[in-house]
């Protein structure tokens, strides 16, 4: 059935579509004027993210925006959506190569997906890039030879062994790094099995990233830094934060911040799939916070089980906080048992403060996620 309309309605509505036309026409002037920013940063070797700029930028529209009676939030969310942008199209100028004489860089086990992003973030900043699969290795010898960065990119579970096994006679002045996502083992395996400059780096995303604007890489000091500190700046350069920690410290977030995540979004699909929900009507009844729930798991889903079984499985210790998990859910589904809704609201009571100034800040975060779950919504 067609929605009903007026005469009136419609002219008002010609109009509105003349705004919007003029809005795409100052859309392709700014991609353009951005598209320069990018080849000047190309040039100049500067990074693609700028915070600093943002913010002043933002502050300044925030405060036009209030004067003209348009809601500084609006102004801001618009903008926000705007540099997305221009990280994604900045990109494809390239970026500026800040070690030129390095040798080759040897990518192992580049046709995973990680891999293969950081490839292509390499070959943008003009490196030459040599990948090395399962069925290379008869081939190790002139893959290797002058290469001046050997990246390992191959699943957890095999990662110490083929660094034990694969790694040990690189040229003595090649950089060894590895993308794993945990850093104790690796570092160890690579320092043993390497006598040159070695460096963990954990990138805490995923590869369906566009661009690695404001994303983060975690760095674990190895060995002779000085040799590799061109690498941190190449990847400030396509515009990660590097967030230095030590092994054991990265390791330890990881069996929360991975270990337990997943494991726990592995359940909630577990749970769904054994009561056999009916997602269609769930997401008809669904409130924005259970449909990015809904999102958060399902995502899980569409990607590798043998990826996720290595996170989950990587570390012996991260058994110990998922079994507290399962300890917690326990005791507080006792409390619900036993029908003891004042302590449950202690209890909510007690996290709250332990949460502090983080909550309402998260609360302020979600806000803004909720609300684009809801701008999705069609029909
Ligand atoms: C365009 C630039 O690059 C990025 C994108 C910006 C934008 O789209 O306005 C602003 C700052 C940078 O993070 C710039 O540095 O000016």
């Amino acid at each position: 059935m067609n929605e009903r309309t007026t005469a009136e309605l419609e002219n008002l509505r010609g109009l509105i579509d003349g705004v919007d036309q003029q809005l795409i026409h100052l859309l392709r002037k700014r991609l353009d004027l951005v598209a320069q920013v990018g080849a000047v940063k190309h040039g100049a070797g500067l990074p693609i993210y700028a915070p600093q700029r943002e913010a002043a930028m933002l502050a300044k529209r925030r405060e036009e925006a209030k004067k003209m009676d348009v809601s500084p939030q609006l102004i801001e969310d618009i903008l926000r959506r705007l540099m997305r942008e221009s990280y994604l199209n900045e990109k494809d100028i390239g970026f500026k190569q800040v070690n030129p004489d390095l040798g080759h860089v040897v990518i192992v086990g580049g046709s995973g997906k990680l891999g293969g992003l950081f490839s292509q973030m390499l070959v943008l900043s003009g490196y030459q890039v040599k990948v090395i699969d399962k069925d290379d290795w008869a081939r190790a010898d002139e893959i290797f030879d002058g290469a001046g960065l050997v990246l390992v990119t191959v699943p957890i579970g095999i990662t110490c062994d083929l660094i034990k096994d694969k790694l040990t006679t690189l040229p003595q002045s090649c950089i060894l790094a590895d993308l794993t996502s945990i850093k104790g083992e690796p570092v160890e395996a690579m320092l043993a099995a390497h006598s040159g400059p070695v460096v963990g780096l954990h990138p805490m995303f995923g590869p369906d990233v566009g661009s690695l604007a404001k994303q983060v890489v975690v760095v674990c000091h190895g060995r002779q830094s000085a040799e590799y500190q061109w690498l941190l700046e190449q990847i400030q350069i396509w515009g990660a934060r590097i967030v230095e920690a030590e092994p054991e410290r990265h390791d330890k977030a990881m069996q929360l911040v991975q270990a337990m995540r997943h494991f726990s979004s592995f359940v909630y699909g577990l749970n769904l799939y054994k009561e056999e929900a009916d997602i269609e009507s769930l997401l008809q009844f669904s409130s924005p916070i259970y449909r990015l729930e809904l999102a958060m798991v399902g995502r899980l889903f569409a990607q590798s089980p043998e990826l996720y079984a290595d996170i989950i499985f990587a570390q012996k210790e991260s058994m110990q906080a998922i079994g507290d998990y399962l300890d917690n859910y326990s005791q507080a589904l006792s409390l619900l048992q036993v029908g003891d809704r004042d302590a449950f609201v202690a209890q909510f009571k007690e996290v709250a403060q332990w949460f502090g100034d983080f909550a309402p800040q998260f609360q302020r975060e979600s806000r803004a996620m909720l609300q684009s779950v809801n701008d999705m919504k069609t029909g």
